[in-house]
């Protein structure tokens, strides 16, 4: 299998605030980014390192990965105004390249291991896609747009969704090129898949694999 890991790290960290994306923070022995990307180094089926990065910002986005291996060549690729704009642009990228299987994963996630990223990219293999999936322990409610609970789900049924989501290169890039053409918004990469493609497969998520959403998700 020839694998391709695409890390989004485009966008302006506004929940997180700050003078520094909080991609770039120091982290570990490195920063956020080199230990988002480091679980995609060791597996031997990552051949293709893809991260999306603001525009301009190639020389800031080198020195955050100072510490990463200079054997892996990182692709730096320029995002767009959205999430799903930079995976877009990054899954192009890549058709130079065209890998079985790419995982996408935020940049912000830099508790993942190598052993979440092989078991998503096995089975989206198998399975056209994959997600790692988390229980909610708490009661999941919908509500309406003024804070009222207007329905109660299923406690069974309800996932908190993270990332590394992997897919097979051929259908993800058609069903991005689609989304885009539509003009829809999707929050992450499974719904789009799910949308124009079919079912997202699921691996038992963890909970360390947490994304740095706000300032509390640094903290130990
Ligand atoms: C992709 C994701 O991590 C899945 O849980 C999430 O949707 C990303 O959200 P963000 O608002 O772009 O950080």
């Amino acid at each position: 299998m020839r694998a391709a890991a695409l890390i989004t790290a485009a966008g302006s960290s506004q929940r997180f605030g700050g003078s520094m994306k909080k991609e770039y923070l120091p982290l570990g022995a490195g920063t956020v980014l080199s230990s988002a990307l480091s679980s995609f180094v060791d597996p031997e089926i990552f051949s293709y390192l893809v991260v999306t990065i603001p525009e301009n910002g190639k020389e800031e986005a080198e020195y955050a990965l100072r510490d990463f291996p200079r054997s892996r060549e990182v692709i730096f690729v320029s995002g767009g105004e959205t999430r799903q704009a930079s995976v877009l642009a990054g899954l192009k990228a890549l058709s130079g390249y065209d890998p079985d299987v790419v995982l996408i994963h935020d940049g912000a996630r830099p508790w993942c291991t190598p052993e979440i990223a092989e078991e998503v990219a096995r089975r989206a293999m198998e399975a056209g896609g994959c997600a790692p999936a988390v229980p909610s322990v708490d009661a999941m409610k919908i509500l309406s747009r003024d804070g009222f609970i207007i329905d109660h789900l299923s406690r069974e049924t309800s996932f908190r969704i993270q990332t590394p989501q992997g897919f097979v290169y051929r259908d993800i890039l058609e069903a991005h090129i689609k989304a885009a053409e539509d003009g829809g918004f999707y929050i992450d990469d499974t719904e789009i898949y799910g949308r124009y493609i079919g079912a997202v497969a699921t691996i038992p998520g963890d909970e360390r694999n947490r994304k740095i959403t706000y300032q509390e998700d640094l903290a130990p």
